[in-house]
C-alpha cells in the first residue's frame, strides 16, 4: 500500500475570473494559504462566497482565468498530483445498484496499482469501513428510490460510502465539498471526526462546511473565512476569537463560532441588492491589493522537512518588511468574559474597522486588516519548498484490466436488480403478444400486403424505440459516477463506454431476438429457419443502432429531460424516412439525402425482401382489376414497390458503420463532458 506524502499546499495571490455577458467576473481575489501537511482544513462563509470555487481551484478543476500559484509542496497541480489527491464530491454520487463493500472493491480494483495483490485490497476495503464505520451496512444495496432501487442505507452511510470511495488510494491529500450537508448533527460531527482521525498520519485535507455545530467546527485546525471572494481571515480555529477580538468584536456567549463569522462577513440584503456591488468591491480591493501588498513566494535554498512545516514558523527578516497598520496595542489585553453585549457586532465604533457590519465598506475595511496582520504575515513567511517532492507512486492497472473491472462492475449491478432484468426482458415478450394479436391472422390477399408491411415496420419501430428509451433513462446516473471517477483519473473515456457497451449487448441480443420469436408465429409472418434467422439479425441491429443513437443523445446532452426532448425531434425523421410511410421517390430533392443515412431504411428494405420473398398472394372477388389479380407473389410485390435490388450484406454493414458512428460520437461527447465538468 502506497504511503502517505506529507503534503503542505500554498497558495500564493490566487484570483479567479470567469468569463460572463458583462466582461469577466472575479470569483476569487488574491487569495494566499499556507496549509501545512497533517492539517484539518475548514473552508466557510456565505453562499457564493467563493468555497466551492475555491476548493476546485485546488483540485485543479476550474476552467477560466486565473492568477497566482497554487503549489503542493512545490509543484503546481499535476496527473502526478492528481495521482496522490482525492476529491470527495458534495453529492453522493455512487452505482446505487452495489453494495457498499462491492463499490470499494471496485474502486480498489481500478485505482490501486496492480502489485497489490486482491487479498491486500480487499483487507485495504475492510479497513475502511471499519474506519468509516458501515461494516453494519456493507453488504445493502445502497439504493434509489427515484431510480426504483429500493432505499438500502441510509443518507449519513451514504455519505461515509462517498468518503470511503475517495480514501481507497491512500490519498495524501484529500479535499471535501460540504461532508456535513444533509446529515444529522450526530452523523455530521461522526463524518468530521473521521476526517480528523485520517489527519493523523500526515494526510492535509481541506473542507468546504456549511454552518458546522461548534463541536464540529471544533475539530478543525485552521480556518479560511471568505467573503465576496476575498480572504477575510485564515488562521488556526484557537486563534479566532483573540484575532476578532482585536478589532473589537467578540461573539456573544453561547453562540456557534462559525455562524457569528459568516454573519460578520455578509452583506446585507440592501448591499447585495446593488447590483454592482460585487464587481466594485473586487475592482477597489484589486487596486488596493496591488498597491500595498507585496506578495512573495519564498524559496528555501535548502532541503526541508515537510513535517516540521507550521504556520507559527515565521521569517523573521519578513515580519520587519511588513507594518501592522492602525492597531493599538491594549488590544491584547481585552478579557474576553467581560464582554456580555450579545449584538455587538451590529454596532461597530471602534474606528479600526470602517463602515457598518453589512455593508461593502466594512468587508473591505476587514480585508484591509487582515491583509496588515500577523496572520497574514505568517502565511506569506512559511517557506515553499525548493526541491521537488519524492512522490510514492505506483502504476495502475491497464486498460484493458480496467475496461474489464469496469464491465463486471456493470454485470454485478445488474446481478442486483434482478427486477430490472425481469422487466426488460418481458417487455418485448408482452410487446410481441399484444401486437401479434392486432396483426394475427393476416390474409394472403391484396390487403394482407399492406397489413404484413405494416407488422414489419411495427417490429422495427420497437425494436428501435425500445433500446433507446432503455438508454436514455440509464446513462445519465452512469454518466455521473463515470465523470466523477474520470476526474479522479481512474480510467479514460472509452474503457468507461466500452464497459457499457458490453454490459448492454445481452439486452442488445436477447430483447430483439424474444420479440422476433414470439411475433412471427403468432402474426403468420414467415418461420422457415433462414429468413427467421435473417429477421433476428437484423432485430438485432436495428436495436443496437437505436441504443447507439440514445447514447449519442445522452452524451451529447446534460439531463435526462433535455435528452428526452431532442430524441423523438431525430428519430421521427428515421421513421418517415425509412420507405413505409411515405415513397422514397416523392420526397422533395433537398430531403431526399436523409435516406441515405437511416439506419431504419436500411433495415426495413431487408426485413421486407425476406418476408415476401416466395410469397404468393390471391384476390378477393373486389380486388381483382378487370377480372386479374394484380399481385400474385411476393417477388412481384418487391419489384413494385422497389425493394427487390435490396443487398442484405450492404445493408448490414451500413448498419454496423451506423452503430459504429454513434458510438464514436458518444466518446467524443462524453469527453467533451468530462471537460465540461473539469472546468466547473
Ligand atoms: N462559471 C461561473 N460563471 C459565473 N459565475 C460563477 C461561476 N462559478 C462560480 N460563479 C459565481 O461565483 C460565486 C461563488 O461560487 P461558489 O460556488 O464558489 O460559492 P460557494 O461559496 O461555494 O456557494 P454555496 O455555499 O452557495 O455553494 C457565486 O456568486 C457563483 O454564482
Amino acid at each position: 500500500m502506497s504511503e502517505i506524502n506529507k503534503i503542505p499546499i500554498f497558495v500564493r495571490d490566487f484570483s479567479f475570473n470567469v468569463k460572463t455577458k458583462k466582461g469577466y467576473k472575479t470569483i476569487l481575489d488574491h487569495i494566499n494559504l499556507s496549509i501545512p501537511s497533517g492539517s484539518l482544513v475548514a473552508i466557510i462563509g456565505a453562499s457564493g462566497a467563493g468555497k466551492t470555487t475555491l476548493l476546485n481551484s485546488i483540485a485543479g478543476r476550474v476552467l477560466g482565468k486565473s492568477e497566482g500559484s497554487i503549489l503542493f509542496g512545490n509543484e503546481p497541480h499535476s496527473n502526478r498530483i492528481n495521482k496522490i489527491l482525492s476529491y470527495v464530491t458534495q453529492q453522493d454520487t455512487m452505482h446505487t445498484n452495489l453494495t457498499p463493500r462491492q463499490i470499494l472493491r471496485f474502486v480498489s480494483d481500478l485505482r490501486l496499482p496492480k502489485t497489490i495483490k486482491k487479498q491486500e485490497k480487499n483487507q485495504i476495503v475492510e479497513n475502511i469501513l471499519k474506519s468509516l464505520q458501515i461494516e453494519h451496512c456493507a453488504d445493502t444495496i445502497v439504493g434509489s428510490p427515484e431510480s426504483g432501487i429500493k432505499r438500502g442505507i441510509s443518507g449519513g452511510e451514504m455519505k461515509r460510502v462517498n468518503i470511503g470511495m475517495g480514501l481507497v488510494t491512500n490519498p495524501s491529500v484529500i479535499l471535501v465539498d460540504e461532508p456535513t450537508s444533509g446529515l444529522d448533527a450526530q452523523t455530521a460531527y461522526l463524518c468530521t471526526s473521521i476526517l480528523k482521525d485520517l489527519t493523523k498520519d500526515g494526510r492535509t485535507i481541506i473542507s468546504t462546511i456549511h454552518q458546522p455545530r461548534q463541536s464540529i467546527f471544533e475539530l478543525f485546525d485552521y480556518l479560511v473565512l471568505l467573503s465576496h471572494g476575498k480572504l477575510v481571515y485564515f488562521g488556526p480555529i484557537n486563534e479566532i476569537e483573540n484575532y476578532f477580538a482585536k478589532m473589537n468584536f467578540f461573539p456573544p456567549r453561547n453562540t456557534n463560532l462559525a455562524d457569528w463569522l459568516i454573519d460578520l462577513v455578509s452583506l446585507s440584503e440592501g448591499e447585495l441588492k446593488k447590483e454592482e456591488t460585487i464587481n466594485k468591491l473586487s475592482k477597489e480591493l484589486s487596486v488596493y491589493q496591488k498597491d500595498e501588498i507585496q506578495l512573495d513566494i519564498i524559496h528555501d535554498k535548502n532541503e526541508i522537512d515537510l513535517n516540521e512545516i507550521d504556520l507559527n514558523e515565521v521569517d523573521k527578516d519578513k515580519e520587519d518588511d511588513l507594518e501592522i497598520q492602525d492597531i493599538p496595542d491594549d488590544f491584547e489585553e481585552i478579557d474576553l468574559d467581560k464582554i456580555t453585549n450579545p449584538n455587538f457586532i451590529q454596532n461597530n465604533s471602534n474606528g479600526i474597522i470602517k463602515g457598518e457590519v453589512g455593508t461593502l465598506e466594512f468587508i473591505k475595511s476587514l480585508v484591509k486588516y487582515y491583509n496588515n496582520s500577523n496572520l497574514m504575515k505568517k502565511t506569506l513567511s512559511m517557506k515553499i519548498p525548493k526541491q521537488k517532492m519524492d512522490l510514492h507512486l505506483e502504476r495502475p492497472v491497464n486498460l484493458f484490466k480496467k475496461t474489464l473491472i469496469l464491465t463486471k462492475r456493470g454485470f454485478y449491478g445488474l446481478r442486483n436488480q434482478k427486477r430490472y432484468i425481469i422487466q426488460r426482458l418481458l417487455q418485448p415478450a408482452v410487446l410481441a403478444c399484444f401486437v401479434g394479436w392486432i396483426f394475427s391472422g393476416i390474409p394472403s390477399n391484396q390487403s394482407g400486403l399492406m397489413d404484413r408491411l405494416g407488422i414489419l415496420f411495427f417490429i422495427l419501430l420497437s425494436q428501435i424505440l425500445l433500446s433507446i428509451m432503455a438508454v436514455l433513462f440509464v446513462l445519465p446516473k452512469e454518466k455521473a459516477v463515470f465523470l466523477r471517477e474520470s476526474m479522479d483519473s481512474a480510467y479514460p473515456t472509452v474503457c468507461f463506454f466500452i464497459s457499457k457497451v458490453l454490459t448492454d449487448l445481452p439486452f442488445g441480443i436477447l430483447v430483439p431476438t424474444i420479440f422476433a420469436v414470439i411475433i412471427t408465429p403468432i402474426t403468420g409472418l414467415q418461420t422457415n429457419p433462414k429468413q427467421l434467422l435473417i429477421l433476428i439479425l437484423f432485430c438485432i441491429l436495428s436495436a443496437n443502432a437505436g441504443s447507439g443513437f440514445g447514447l449519442m443523445i445522452s452524451a451529447a446532452t446534460r439531463t435526462p429531460e433535455i435528452a428526452l426532448t431532442m430524441a423523438p425531434v431525430m428519430v421521427v425523421p428515421m421513421i418517415i424516412f425509412c420507405g413505409f410511410m411515405i415513397d422514397l421517390n416523392n420526397i422533395t430533392k433537398t430531403l431526399s439525402w436523409i435516406q441515405y443515412i437511416d439506419p431504419v431504411k436500411y433495415s426495413f428494405f431487408v426485413l421486407v425482401k425476406n418476408e415476401f420473398t416466395g410469397l404468393k398472394f390471391t384476390c378477393t372477388q373486389s380486388e381483382l382489376v378487370q377480372g386479374v389479380c394484380p399481385i400474385t407473389t411476393g417477388e412481384q410485390f418487391l419489384k413494385f414497390k422497389g425493394f427487390y435490388n435490396v443487398n442484405y450484406w450492404e445493408n448490414a454493414l451500413f448498419m454496423i458503420a451506423f452503430i459504429l458512428l454513434s458510438w464514436g460520437l458518444s466518446v467524443y461527447f462524453l469527453s467533451k463532458a468530462r471537460k465540461r465538468e473539469a472546468g466547473r
